[in-house]
């Protein structure tokens, strides 16, 4: 999935309803204390403010709000639809997201305004409606699809109120940020009528309880999530599919227990309530502070991770606030009042979300394979297994204990109850602390794969900086030329932009999270055990207080159901595991495309300053550049990265499957969910993933071994001039003692090492013969207009020819030519000229040596690199743009040689501003000129 481009900032839109005072309230002796002023203000009066009270007399009693919209008791339902949702409709057949949710205090009216009744329907059925009709009018030339799902939170736990039975389902985030709900019913339909029947159906399942506010108020938060996804009906290989989405949501009553005079089981869900609704304020009250950015947590609560992107993301939204007119419900308006008002400075970004159908269809393709072999697993499993319940009992708790019921009412029921009862609720305890415990680890994986995304950002700024700090040295060479270069002069750091700025604070909030969670999982496993402990000893003293052998064999029966609870459980959050491994596998895939492309960058500047400079290059470093350029020929690492983002895409956008509970599944774990369990037994133990458990969770994966190894392949840069510094040498080093893999790969490492610090140090010698030679023949040439250059020449041949090796200091570099074959091409004739002659034509008689072989392919070599060159210019369009500036560095974070290569090649042998000494009476014509950068781009 990719946004469309024309996005645009949307301002929150906010509605306030006042309902009608209702007859209660009335006999309470309640008075009329909010109106509604004219179609945006809304006046609130504060019943305790005495009008007598001289001392107050200056005191306004009353407080004005002002709304995009204000609804009274003479507001109709088709009124409120027509100016807060109506308008939503086309945006979401042509792409977009959109939100309604209902907002307020219990009893004020927000289910009446979202589904409404019998004779008055609500936005529910008027937006279906209408949506339907819409999609009517357009479906000649457009093909739609609809999809629709609906939900409730209650108590902290999402359930399908379009099939209960699915039992509770976690909530996922995709690579882009959408929240989606693993395993929930997506139901295809085209009319509204059907629709309605299946909401009126699901509404049916909603918790819904009598408490003192109202008769029927709602314990949950209820979602309808509508999907739309339209595409043209002109068939074309690469169809665009433009996927909206719209949720409709009618939140549980934002109430105080003293208010709603809640006890027990009410008491506990409006604590569930009230921490899902303050997590929203407290979202509202950071997404709406204008000043700094604030850190604005999801996480707090399912309903605001279900309404990060309304809120904040990719969505029109609009918030109908609902307060009662009495004077007996004034604290709860106010604060209601004060919250919609917050809520209206919000700011959503609005982008059209377009599929790519290519793709589309090759992720369904994916599926049905898929659940093909998965229904060829469970086949065989069932098989393999002999006598089994019937199909609707299978693995279902409920149905094993209609069972139990059964078998008991020829037994002792009484007795029998009891223990059922203690083992169900040691049971039931067990598996909700497991729950938490596998929701916590979901969460502590999404701060980690969160963590990564910001990293990035981070990492990609830094680079992004440090090029423009090297154009704007190069600039500023320009303009002092003539001038010393070495002043000193410090550019201004470039502002950091606000992502950035929003990447650091959230990664400090998060590191705060991940703690949090840490401490919480400490408790719940601590719980777990003591649990598991009280659940072990019942299952060892029930049987013994059971004299009859049925009764024996039922409760056996029931632990194994419960077993399998816990397997199902396990597997699920594996599958959650697996989900995570996979998008944080794709910041780590892109963080090495990132290297990549930054070392293709260095092979390429380094292998035109050999080219310029005819310098020879040993064979076998000849041989992997061959082996290089072929490969950049045939596009395989590119294909290879693109079908890997693909697939990892496919897999990333597949709901989770609800894994059905199945007996004895532990023999049946495919080798995939194997490993993931294997994945996930490392991984709970502690769920305190540090980088290094994060890369212990890593070093398991095939997939994540066969990136490390990519990495190990990607070919080491070229150091020309010897002008690798200690520094970078060193990061080169921590960077293979720091990487994960460090311990695995060390061998592999190792002589890749010791061959650079050869190539390092001949390569030096060559450019000090390289150097001289050049010298001289300048000197010679032109010696009376050389006079300035050559001292400086001298001097850069001095410093050359002093500076110490970065890898053994004391070592001269005459003295540190590693074998014959590397002294053999260091012999000054076998050296090109930097006057541009040949080697050939400055010592004929001399065989070239495998050294020049590679300069007397240069002919058919440069041509091949041109063409390539002009390839990977069209390849990496903007970073590969063709300038007229000198040799770019390559300034990475992980990587500052590219600056320190320039800086060195400036300050012994480039003049200003990375350009070639230029020839005072040719200008631009020395041939020993650097090259000109080709690459402009970071
Ligand atoms: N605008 C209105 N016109 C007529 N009756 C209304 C209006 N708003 C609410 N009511 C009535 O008020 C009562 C409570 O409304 P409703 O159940 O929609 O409240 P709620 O905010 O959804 O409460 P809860 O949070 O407890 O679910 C219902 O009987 C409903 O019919």
């Amino acid at each position: 999935m990719k946004e469309g481009k024309e996005s645009r900032d949307q301002q929150l839109t906010v509605a306030l309803r006042i309902r009608p005072i209702s007859m209660v309230e009335l006999e309470e002796g309640a008075t009329l204390i909010a109106h509604k002023v004219d179609e945006q203000v809304v006046v609130l009066m504060d019943p305790m403010e005495d009008p007598e009270d001289i001392l107050r007399a200056n005191r306004s009693r009353e407080k004005s709000y002002v709304f995009d919209m204000a609804f009274d008791f003479t507001a109709t339902q088709e009124m409120v639809y027509r100016t807060t949702t109506k308008g939503l409709i086309e945006g979401v057949i042509s792409g977009y997201n959109a939100t309604v949710f209902a907002y307020g205090p219990t009893g004020c009216g927000k289910t009446y305004t979202m589904l409404g009744t019998d004779h008055e329907p609500g936005i529910y059925a008027r937006t279906l409606h209408d949506l339907f009709r819409a999609i009517e009018e357009t479906s000649d030339d457009m093909e739609y699809e609809v999809s629709m799902s609906y939900l409730e939170i209650y108590n902290e736990m999402i359930r399908d109120l379009l099939n209960p039975s699915l039992g509770f389902l976690e909530l996922r985030e995709d690579a882009k940020g959408v929240i989606q709900v693993a395993g929930i019913t997506e139901v295809s339909t085209i009319n509204a009528k059907e629709v309605m029947q299946l909401l009126l159906k699901g509404n049916k399942q909603r918790m819904q309880e009598p408490t003192a506010a109202n008769q029927t108020s709602s314990r949950s938060h209820a979602v309808l999530q509508v999907t739309v996804r339209q595409k043209s009906r002109i068939r074309n290989i690469m169809q665009e599919v433009r996927v909206g989405r719209l949720f409709m949501i009618d939140l549980a009553g934002s109430e105080r227990a003293s208010q709603t005079q809640n006890r027990g089981q009410r008491m506990k869900e409006g604590a569930h309530i009230n921490r899902s609704l303050l997590a929203l304020g407290n979202c509202i009250n950071a997404l709406s502070d204008k000043g700094a950015h604030k850190y604005v947590n999801y996480r707090d609560s399912k309903l605001t991770r279900l309404l990060k992107d309304s809120l904040g993301g990719n969505s029109r939204t609009v918030m109908i606030a609902h307060i009662s007119p009495a004077s007996s419900a004034f604290e709860e308006s106010r604060s209601t009042l004060t919250y919609a008002d917050r809520a209206k400075s919000i700011k959503t970004t609005v982008k059209r979300n377009l599929l790519n159908v290519s793709y589309h269809i090759a992720q369904y393709t994916r599926i049905i394979s898929d659940l093909r072999s998965e229904i060829q697993r469970l086949k065989c499993k069932i098989n393999g297994q002999g006598p089994r319940p019937a199909q609707g009992e299978r693995g279902d708790i409920r149905h094993i204990q209609a069972e139990v019921q059964l078998h008991s009412s020829l037994c002792d029921r009484q007795e029998m109850d009891q223990l059922r009862e203690q083992l169900i609720s040691a049971f039931q305890e067990q598996m909700d602390v497991q729950r938490q415990l596998m929701e916590l680890e979901n969460s502590y994986m999404e701060i980690q794969i969160e963590s990564t995304r910001h990293l990035l950002t981070i990492a990609v700024w830094d680079q992004e900086k440090r090029r423009r700090t090297q154009k704007c040295r190069e600039e500023l060479r320009k303009d002092k030329s003539g001038k010393d270069l070495d002043t000193g002069d410090e550019q201004p750091d470039a502002p950091e932009p606000q992502d950035v700025i929003l990447a650091r604070e959230n990664i400090a909030a998060l590191m705060g999270e991940q703690k949090k969670l840490r401490k919480q999982k400490a408790e719940l496993e601590k719980q777990f055990k003591e649990i598991r402990q009280r659940g072990r000893r019942l299952e060892e003293v029930l049987p013994r207080r059971i004299s009859s052998e049925e009764q024996r064999e039922v409760l056996s029966l029931l632990c194994k159901v419960h077993e399998l609870e816990l397997e199902n459980t396990e597997m699920q959050s594996s599958a959650l595991l697996k989900d995570n491994v996979i998008r944080h596998k794709s910041y780590v895939v892109r963080r090495f495309e990132q290297h990549r492309s930054l070392c293709d960058r260095i092979i390429q500047q380094q292998r035109q300053i050999i080219h310029e400079y005819h310098l020879s290059v040993p064979h076998h470093l000849e041989e992997l550049y061959e082996i290089y350029l072929r490969e950049l020929e045939e596009g395989s690492l590119d294909q290879v990265a693109s079908l890997d983002r693909v697939a990892a895409k496919a897999l990333k956008d597949t709901t989770l499957p609800k894994i059905p509970q199945l007996p004895a599944a532990e023999s049946a774990l495919d080798s995939d969910q194997e490993s993931m369990r294997t994945l996930g037994s490392e991984h709970q133990p502690q769920l305190s993933l540090s980088g290094s458990d994060l890369a212990q969770v890593f070093r398991t994966s095939p997939r994540m071994r066969q990136i490390k190894s990519s990495a190990v392949l990607t070919p080491p840069p070229i150091h020309v001039n010897g002008m690798v510094t200690q520094e970078v040498l060193a990061s080169l080093e921590s960077h293979h003692n720091s990487s994960p893999d460090s311990s695995e790969n060390c061998s592999d490492v190792l002589p890749l090492f010791a061959e650079r610090r050869e190539i390092l140090s001949s390569t030096k010698s060559i450019v000090v013969k390289a150097a001289r030679r050049r010298s001289r023949v300048l000197e010679s040439d032109r010696l009376h207009l050389l006079e300035p250059m050559k001292e400086r020449s001298s001097l850069s041949l001095h410093s050359l020819s002093e500076s110490e090796d970065p890898l053994s200091p004391e070592t001269p570099a005459s003295q540190r030519l590693p074998c014959p074959g590397l002294q053999h091409a260091a012999s000054e004739d076998n050296l090109s000229s930097s006057t541009g002659e040949t080697a050939s034509r400055l010592c004929p008689s001399h065989s070239p040596g495998p050294w020049l072989r590679g300069h007397k392919q240069g002919g058919k070599k440069g041509k091949r690199e041109e063409s390539l060159d002009g390839k990977r210019r069209k390849q990496r369009s903007r970073s590969f743009e063709v300038t007229g500036h000198g040799v770019r560095a390559v300034p990475t974070p992980a990587d500052p040689l590219g600056c320190r290569l320039l800086e060195s090649n400036s300050e012994h042998r480039m003049p200003a501003g990375g350009q070639p000494a230029p020839h005072p009476q040719a200008p631009g014509k020395a041939k020993g000129r650097l090259p000109q950068s080709q690459y402009a781009g970071g």
